[in-house]
C-alpha cells in the first residue's frame, strides 16, 4: 500500500513538475498567434530546418500579422513588426521598452553582467554618455582621421587591378582596425602577431558567444557538458579582459588629460570618485570595450560590403560619385572630414543603401517594463522582444516607390537630423552608440576607395539581389570584384 502511494505521490510530482515547466516555457502569452509548439523543443526544429531565418520570419509575419511569438527551447520570443508598432514602442512609449532581458543565460555567465549590452538603467546610461561624449571629442575625431587614412592606405594595398576579390575578409580586418583606433588609439599592421591574436579571439567570441546564434541560451542545462564551447568564450572573454587592462595601463604612462584620443583616454579623465560608481568599474569598461568591437565586427563589415556591391550593380550611380568626389577634393590625394558638407551625392548614396538595404534587420533582444498592448494583444510584462526594424524603411506610406534604389530620394532630406522611417543604428533611448564613428568611417572608407579606384565586377551577372543571413545581418551573397586604379 505504502509503495503505491509513493508511486502516486511521484508520479504526481513528476506531472506537476512536466506541467510548470511547459506552462514556464510557453510563458502567459499564450494569447499570442504562432506556429504550434513541441513540447521540450519548442519550434526549434522548424527554425534550424530554415536556411534564412529571416526569410522565416517575413513568411511568419504573413501568416501571423505583425505580433506572433517562437518558442525556442524553454524560451517564448515575440516578434514585433510594422512601422507603426516600432513608433509607438521605440519612441512613443520607449520608457517601456528599452529595457535588455538581462537574465538570459550566456550574455550573463559569459560577461558577468559587465558591458553595455545587457546593460539597464544606471549602468546602461553611465557608459552611453562616456561613449558618445568620446566620440565627440576634438582630439577623438582627429586621430581617428589620422589613423584611418593610414588603415585605407593599407587596405587599397590589397585590391587588385588583374586579381578580383572577395572584399568581405578584407573590410572585416579594416572594421577591427577601426574598433582598435577608437578604443586604444591606434591601429595595427594587418601581419602584426598582436593584431592578430586580437583578431581572432574578437572573432571567437562574436562567433560563438552570439546569445542569438547559441543553443545553450535555450537550453542552460547544455552548457554544463564538456563540449560546451561556451566555456571556451568565457575563457577567451576573460583574457580579452586582461589585454585590455594592459593597454589601460600603457595608457597610465603616458595620459595627457588635454587631448583625449580614444575610449581608454576618456575612462582615465573620469574622476577617481566618478570611477568608483560601479557602472563605471574596469570591469564594465572592459566588458564595453569588447562590445564596441563585437557590435561592430559584422554590422559595419555588412554596411561597406553592401554599399561597394551597390556601386557594382549601379555603374551610374558609382560614376556620379566619382565624379562628385573629383570635383570637391580636386588636388587632393585623399578625402577627409572637411570635405563632407559637399559631399552631397555620395552621402545620398550611404544613406539609400542602408534604407534599402539596412544590414541590421532585428533590434537585439528587448523586454517591457510592463504589459504592453499591441495589434489588440496584451504582450506581458519581462517578455523578450524582438523587433524587426526593416518595415519603416520600406514603408509606401512614407517613400515614394520603396524598393526602388534611388541615391537623389536624399536631395532635400539630408540635413534632416531624424527622418521618419529610416532607422538603420536603431531608434529611441537605445540607439546604436557607435554611430558616429560607424557613419564617419563609413564615409571615409567609400569615398577613399572610390576616388582612386573604379569598381569593376568580375562577372556582372553574378550579383544577386538576394541577401543571406549571418545570423546577425543580411549581407550580399558573395561576390568578387576588381579594382582598377584611376587617374584624375
Ligand atoms: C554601420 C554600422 C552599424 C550599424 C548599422 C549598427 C546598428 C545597430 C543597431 C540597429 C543596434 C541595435 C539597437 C537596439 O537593439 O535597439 C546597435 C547596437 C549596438 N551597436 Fe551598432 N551599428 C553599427 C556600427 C557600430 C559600431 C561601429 C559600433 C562600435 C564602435 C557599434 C556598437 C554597438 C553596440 C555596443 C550596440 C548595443 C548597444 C545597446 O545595448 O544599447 N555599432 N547597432
Amino acid at each position: 500500500m505504502e509503495s503505491i502511494t509513493t508511486l502516486a505521490l511521484t508520479f504526481s510530482v513528476c506531472s506537476l513538475t512536466i506541467y510548470c515547466v511547459y506552462r514556464r516555457m510557453v510563458g502567459s502569452s499564450t494569447n499570442l498567434p504562432g506556429p504550434r509548439a513541441w513540447p521540450i523543443l519548442g519550434n526549434l526544429l522548424m527554425i534550424s530546418r530554415a536556411k534564412d531565418f529571416y526569410k522565416l520570419t517575413k513568411e511568419l509575419q504573413k501568416k501571423y500579422g505583425n505580433v506572433y511569438k517562437l518558442q525556442f527551447g524553454q524560451l517564448t520570443i515575440i516578434f514585433i513588426s510594422g512601422h507603426k508598432n516600432i513608433t509607438k514602442f521605440w519612441i512613443e512609449d520607449g520608457d517601456i521598452s528599452t529595457d535588455r532581458p538581462d537574465w538570459l543565460f550566456c550574455p550573463r555567465v559569459i560577461t558577468k553582467q559587465k558591458g553595455i549590452i545587457m546593460a539597464n538603467g544606471h549602468q546602461y546610461i553611465e557608459l552611453y554618455k562616456l561613449l558618445m561624449q568620446a566620440q565627440h571629442g576634438e582630439f577623438f575625431q582627429k586621430n581617428m582621421e589620422l589613423q584611418l587614412t593610414e588603415e585605407i592606405n593599407e587596405l587599397c594595398e590589397c585590391f587588385s587591378p588583374d586579381n578580383a576579390v572577395d572584399p568581405l575578409e578584407h573590410f572585416r580586418t579594416s572594421v577591427l582596425n577601426v574598433g582598435a583606433i577608437m578604443a586604444f588609439g591606434k591601429r595595427f599592421q594587418y601581419s602584426d602577431a598582436e593584431f592578430k591574436t586580437l583578431y581572432a579571439r574578437i572573432l571567437y567570441v562574436f562567433k560563438h558567444g552570439q546569445s542569438f546564434g547559441r543553443k545553450e541560451t535555450f537550453f542552460s542545462w547544455l552548457a554544463y557538458f564538456t563540449k560546451s564551447q561556451v566555456r571556451k568564450v568565457i575563457a577567451e572573454n576573460d583574457k580579452l579582459h586582461e589585454y585590455i587592462r594592459e593597454q589601460l595601463k600603457d595608457h597610465k604612462m603616458e595620459h595627457n588629460p588635454k587631448s583625449p584620443k580614444d575610449f581608454l583616454d576618456f575612462y582615465l579623465n573620469l574622476s577617481e570618485d566618478t570611477r568608483k560608481d560601479s557602472a563605471l568599474s574596469e570591469a564594465n569598461m572592459f566588458q564595453t570595450i569588447i562590445e564596441m568591437f563585437t557590435g561592430s565586427i559584422d554590422s559595419l563589415t555588412a554596411t561597406l560590403t553592401i554599399i561597394v556591391f551597390y556601386l557594382l550593380k549601379y555603374p551610374d550611380v558609382q560614376r556620379k560619385c566619382r565624379e562628385e568626389l573629383h570635383r570637391v577634393c580636386k588636388g587632393k590625394s585623399t578625402v577627409t572630414l572637411e570635405d563632407r558638407d559637399q559631399l552631397l551625392y555620395n552621402r545620398s548614396t550611404i544613406r539609400e543603401v542602408l534604407r534599402i538595404a539596412k544590414p541590421l534587420v532585428f533590434s537585439i533582444y528587448r523586454t517591457n517594463k510592463r504589459d504592453m498592448e499591441v495589434d489588440g494583444y496584451t504582450i506581458p510584462a519581462k517578455s523578450i522582444i524582438l523587433y524587426d526594424l526593416n518595415d519603416p524603411q520600406i514603408d509606401p506610406a512614407v517613400w515614394e516607390n520603396p524598393l526602388e534604389f534611388n541615391p537623389d530620394r536624399w536631395t532635400d532630406r539630408l540635413t534632416e537630423p531624424q527622418t521618419d522611417g529610416f532607422l538603420p543604428f536603431g531608434t529611441g533611448e537605445r540607439k546604436c552608440p557607435g554611430r558616429i564613428e560607424a557613419e564617419r568611417s563609413t564615409l571615409l572608407i567609400t569615398t577613399n576607395i572610390l576616388q582612386k579606384f573604379e569598381l569593376i565586377p568580375e562577372d556582372v551577372n553574378n550579383l544577386p539581389m538576394e541577401r543571406e543571413w549571418t545570423g546577425v545581418v543580411l549581407r550580399p551573397k558573395p561576390f568578387k570584384m576588381f579594382m582598377k586604379p584611376v587617374k584624375y
